[in-house]
């Protein structure tokens, strides 16, 4: 048992107890942060711990003196303590990323001794809680950035139905995506962007095929917006969201009173909604058994049964499929009706990954660019050859979604304007995505679309040295903005046989 000893030396009076435990927590606070430094009431840094120290590498510093003495914004990128003096307010817990890399972070106020505690504040104290802080509370941003993603994709939907409604006033369920958003002048992507424009012409069903994030969606878009129904609705349901019981219900629709809790008035489901025009079911693969021999009845005979209802309603929907599965695996397992498959599969289409169309990386570098620095409203960045030929020697496993996360993280974490080799491999290693996406064997650009699919090489050889001619010419005049002089020295060829070659449309690819 504890002895309360009358020897003990703890001031007897309140101002010396409350002096000496702020005291304790401000040793405490030290020893068990990462770091912390003081500012005055004029933002400037007068303090720093021995902790604190080892960050100023990281920032740009060599020596103490080039920090301490400093105003706080000069010497600490994106640093929030300015609005702590202003606003006397503390921040407990915040998320900072600068080039020293992503930090949780507290900000205190200080402030002049009172009877209250409401004295002026004459400074504010930062306390670094943990530095990698992407490891530490991976999970919590992990799951911060996807419901961030959601919330970008549905302002985005939300913003261009809003336009389109705006300018026309035609029904919000259009296709939001033509071909030419496709991005991609890669073999295999004019090759997917051919077969998907000719399914466009038929009313046969067309099932898509690839990775997440290969743009399967944006080409049911396109494919939509291309063909005879294009007038009609694009209705989009994506199975692995909905919960199985519910989705019979959002398919088919309900009859009034169909079930207990059902709204009153009944609805009509997603293929009657789609009447006139497209249905894109994307993960197909994930429909449970029970619902797929419906849906199987539903596409033969055109006709559907509301929930709760013995009646058939006619419906006259395309249909459009996605799945990342392997949907011959599942059918091999039981898990996809063999016959739903067959006739769902009338005109496939494979969707390639990223990796198989490396050549098209820079251009969606570029496109993606510019949107998130429009969003931001800063100016996209600038990335440097070797910058862009290691993002194309990446795995992608999230493909395009993927690139975009990585292009966003850029963004937020470094303040560079022109971005290198160096600055992507640490953004990639403060992201972790070095680890989930091992980069393949580096290569160099223009080699880069060598790795294509090798039946890309199993094309005519003649066609095959053109692109390679327009690519490196579209390089060298990009490299040297348009200095045809320049672009020739480049290539090692003279500016008439550049004029030659371009007047031949060599060059013509990206022009
Ligand atoms: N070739 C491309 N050009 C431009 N943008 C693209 C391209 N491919 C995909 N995108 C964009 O990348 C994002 C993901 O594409 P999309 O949703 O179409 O992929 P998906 O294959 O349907 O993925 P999932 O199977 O995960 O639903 C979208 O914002 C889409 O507009």
């Amino acid at each position: 048992m504890a002895i309360v000893s009358p020897s003990a030396a703890l001031p007897l009076d309140a101002k010396g107890i409350l002096g000496l435990a702020a005291r304790s927590m401000f040793q405490l606070f030290s020893s068990i942060s990462q770091g912390m430094f003081l500012i005055d009431r004029t933002g400037r840094i007068v303090w720093i711990n021995e902790g604190y120290r080892r960050f100023l590498p990281a920032l740009g510093f060599e020596r103490v003196e080039q920090f301490v003495g400093h105003m706080v914004e000069d010497v600490i990128p994106n640093t929030q303590m300015r609005r702590v003096l202003e606003t006397g307010e503390p921040v407990l817990v915040d998320l900072l990323t600068n080039k020293a890399g992503t930090f949780a972070v507290s900000r205190l106020p200080l402030r002049e001794e009172s009877a209250q505690g409401d004295g002026p504040v004459i400074g504010a104290i930062g306390i670094v809680l943990f530095d990698h802080a992407q490891t530490a509370l991976q999970p919590l941003m992990a799951k911060f950035a996807l419901l961030q993603r959601d919330l970008d994709e549905a302002r985005r939907e939300l913003a261009s139905q809003r336009g389109r409604v705006a300018r026309s006033g035609e029904a919000p369920r259009q296709a939001k995506h033509s071909f030419a958003s496709f991005i991609g002048a890669s073999a295999a992507a004019v090759e997917v962007k051919r077969q998907a424009r000719r399914a466009a012409q038929s009313s046969s069903p067309v099932l898509l095929l690839g990775e997440t994030g290969t743009g399967k969606e944006l080409l049911a878009h396109a494919i939509h917006g291309a063909s005879a129904r294009s007038a009609g609705p694009f209705v989009s349901v994506n199975i692995a969201a909905v919960p199985d019981t519910l989705l019979e219900a959002e398919f088919f629709g309900f009859a009034p009173g169909a079930f207990t809790g059902a709204d009153r008035r009944g609805r009509e489901g997603k293929f009657k909604f789609a009447d006139g025009g497209t249905l894109f079911l994307d993960e197909i693969g994930d429909m449970p058994l029970t619902l797929q021999a419906k849906l199987l009845r539903a596409l033969q005979e055109g006709e559907i049964e509301p929930l709760g209802s013995n009646q058939l309603v006619r419906f006259d929907a395309r249909v459009i499929a996605a799945t990342s599965r392997d949907l011959p695996e599942l059918v091999r397992q039981g898990r996809f009706r063999e016959d739903l498959y067959y006739r769902l599969n009338v005109l496939p289409i494979r969707v390639p990954p990223l990796r198989e169309r490396r050549s098209d990386i820079p251009a969606l570098v570029e496109a993606f660019g510019d949107d998130i620095a429009q969003r931001s409203g800063e100016a996209p960045p600038e990335l440097t050859a070797d910058a862009l030929a290691l993002l194309a020697a990446q795995h992608w496993r999230g493909n395009t979604r993927e690139l975009r996360n990585v292009l966003e993280q850029i963004g937020m974490r470094s303040d560079m304007q022109r971005i290198d080799g160096e600055e992507i491999k640490r953004v990639l290693a403060e992201t972790g995505l070095e680890k989930i996406a091992a980069p393949e064997p580096v290569a160099a650009l223009a080699g880069a679309a060598a790795s294509d699919d090798d039946a890309l090489l199993l094309r005519p050889l003649a066609a095959q040295i053109a692109e390679l001619e327009a690519r490196a010419i579209d390089a060298a005049m990009a490299s040297t903005g348009g200095n045809k002089l320049a672009a020739s020295r480049l290539l090692g060829i003279s500016r008439a046989t550049l004029y030659d070659r371009m007047a031949d449309g060599a060059g013509a690819l990206r022009r």
